[in-house]
């Protein structure tokens, strides 16, 4: 995926939040988006996954232009669930090319099986996050594009998730941009980890995990969280 961002700003007198912008994802590789609270982060994945649309330049995946290429699993930092739906019908609801049988696979690799005819208001918040995963997964596990996936989860839940996400990348080879505020997120997922910084928004850093995911042991998950804390600090410190 090729994001080409010659200028998105919201309000035409305001400083362009992306100018010349250019980050190229290859595929099969997970790359985690942090950097400050403001800085551009929830905005540029808008932006790869075609919600956004007011913006100049391309989005290209494998050469052909993103609106022509199937939506990506898209997880929204709010769940963003209907609330007069069921769990099934929810995961359905933004893509009705969903089978029920994938949207029932879906429902069981998050754990949520036993909830699929739950309405949201009945679903924890973890739940509910979890059902919003399975929503991402059934429309599409190839490309995902994750606004803080962990956010409200206890740790029980957040381990869980991660391990299962990890799974899940290399069962399915998905290429996957999340955001996250969690160096440890970061670590224990990422391949590659692009901070932000500034306005317009630059990449202050740039880092490639050399180990792969499935071979990182605590330590070294531990070692890569200081590094990438150490990163993201430099990163605001020079934010402008
Ligand atoms: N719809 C909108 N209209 C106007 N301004 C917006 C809109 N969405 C975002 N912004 C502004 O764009 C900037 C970047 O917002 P964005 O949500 O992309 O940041 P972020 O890095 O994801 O922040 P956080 O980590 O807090 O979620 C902020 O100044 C925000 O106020």
């Amino acid at each position: 995926m090729i994001l080409n961002i010659v200028e998105k700003r919201f309000e035409q007198n305001s400083l362009p939040l992306l100018n010349h912008f250019i980050l190229e994802v290859e595929p099969e590789s997970v790359v985690a988006l942090v950097g400050p609270s403001g800085i551009g982060k929830s905005t540029l994945l808008r932006l790869a996954g075609g919600i956004d649309q007011q913006f100049t330049g391309n989005i290209t995946i494998d050469g052909v232009e993103a609106a022509d290429t199937p939506p990506p699993g898209y997880v929204f930092q709010d769940p963003r669930l209907l609330p007069w739906l069921t769990a099934l019908e929810n995961v359905r609801a933004s893509n009705p090319n969903v089978p029920e049988e994938t949207a029932q696979t879906a429902l069981a690799q998050v754990g949520l099986a036993k909830q699929a005819s739950a309405y949201p208001r009945q679903l924890s918040g973890g739940m509910q996050r979890r059902l919003t995963l399975a929503r991402a997964l059934a429309t599409n596990a190839r490309l995902l594009l994750l606004d803080e996936p962990f956010i409200s989860l206890d740790r029980v839940l957040v381990n869980e998730i991660r391990s299962f996400l990890a799974n899940l990348i290399e069962a399915k080879r998905s290429t996957m941009i999340f955001v996250s505020h969690s160096a440890e997120d970061a670590a224990c997922l990422a391949d590659r980890v692009i901070a932000l910084a500034g306005r317009p928004a630059r990449i202050a850093d740039d880092i490639t995990l050399s180990v792969a995911r499935s071979q990182r042991d605590d330590a070294t998950i531990k070692e890569y969280t200081h590094r990438l804390e150490a990163m993201t600090k430099d990163s605001c410190g020079s934010d402008t």
